[in-house]
């Protein structure tokens, strides 16, 4: 399957620094799938300089209800109307900081397929998890109620973060991120059949130009999700070339 390299810009940068830097991302790409996601604020704005490239642009967040009185948030239609064709939901700054539930992700999930967006469904252990040997239970136990039905089919993607990864330097073995991603491709072919083996599964946490290609290597992992070394197209586009095509 293609690899996608999906970048999380998460709350960085101007307007003028989204720009250029989805300017560079359009002038370097070439291979892989590229999937750009900037704040709100800026998901309009980057789509128009990416408007006719196959950089794609995402949104880090989409609220469960179709519309309503809920201030601050943005509808998945809103999202998609402004020029988005995915979504990342279920991040783990936001299940730490906004307290969302599997339970909560899934409907936004559900929410973002019926607004005909790709979900793209984040899980991951926290260190403590991984210490307790827990990992593996918990990212099956995060798949299982975070994944609406209908979400392999409509080609959904999952990522896999291990909390403490994020924004560390650190990452699993190679062989931990394998048996990691064995694991959920298992578990999704149980749910939802042979088509799961089609769903594509992101590996995301301290990603780098030095260490992609190895990562990349590795069975069950279809692409990255990647955050700050996304925010240097130099760096992204370096990891995208690391996937082996
Ligand atoms: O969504 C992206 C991840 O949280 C990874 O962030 P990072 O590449 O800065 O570790």
């Amino acid at each position: 399957m293609r690899p996608l390299i999906a970048g999380n810009w998460k709350m960085h940068g101007t307007l003028r620094e989204a720009a250029r830097l989805a300017e560079g991302v359009r002038e370097g790409v070439k291979g892989a799938d590229l999937l750009v996601c900037p704040p709100a604020v800026h998901l309009h704005p980057v789509a128009v300089v990416l408007l006719g490239s196959p950089v794609a642009v995402g949104a880090q967040d989409c609220h469960a209800a179709a519309k309503g009185a809920h201030t601050g948030d943005l509808s998945a239609e809103m999202v998609r109307d402004v020029g988005a064709t995915h979504v990342i939901l279920g991040h783990s700054e936001r299940r730490a900081n906004h307290g969302e539930t599997d339970a909560d992700v899934r409907a936004k999930a559900e929410a973002a397929l019926a607004a005909g967006l790709i979900p793209i469904v984040c899980v991951g252990e926290t260190e403590a998890e991984r210490l307790a040997g827990e990992a593996e239970a918990v990212v099956t136990k995060q798949l299982a109620g975070s994944l609406p039905d209908g979400f392999a089919a409509a080609g959904g993607i999952v990522a896999y973060e291990p909390v403490w990864a994020i924004g560390t330097g650190r990452t699993p073995t190679e062989a931990e991120v394998a048996a990691i991603h064995g694991t959920m491709r298992q578990s999704l072919v149980g749910r939802f059949g042979e088509k799961a083996q089609g769903t594509r599964l992101l590996y995301g946490g301290s990603v780098k130009p030095g260490n992609a290609a190895g990562i990349f290597a590795l069975a069950n992992v279809d692409g990255a999700l990647v955050g700050g070394a996304s925010l240097v197209a130099a760096d992204f586009l370096a990891i995208a070339q690391a996937f082996p095509v």
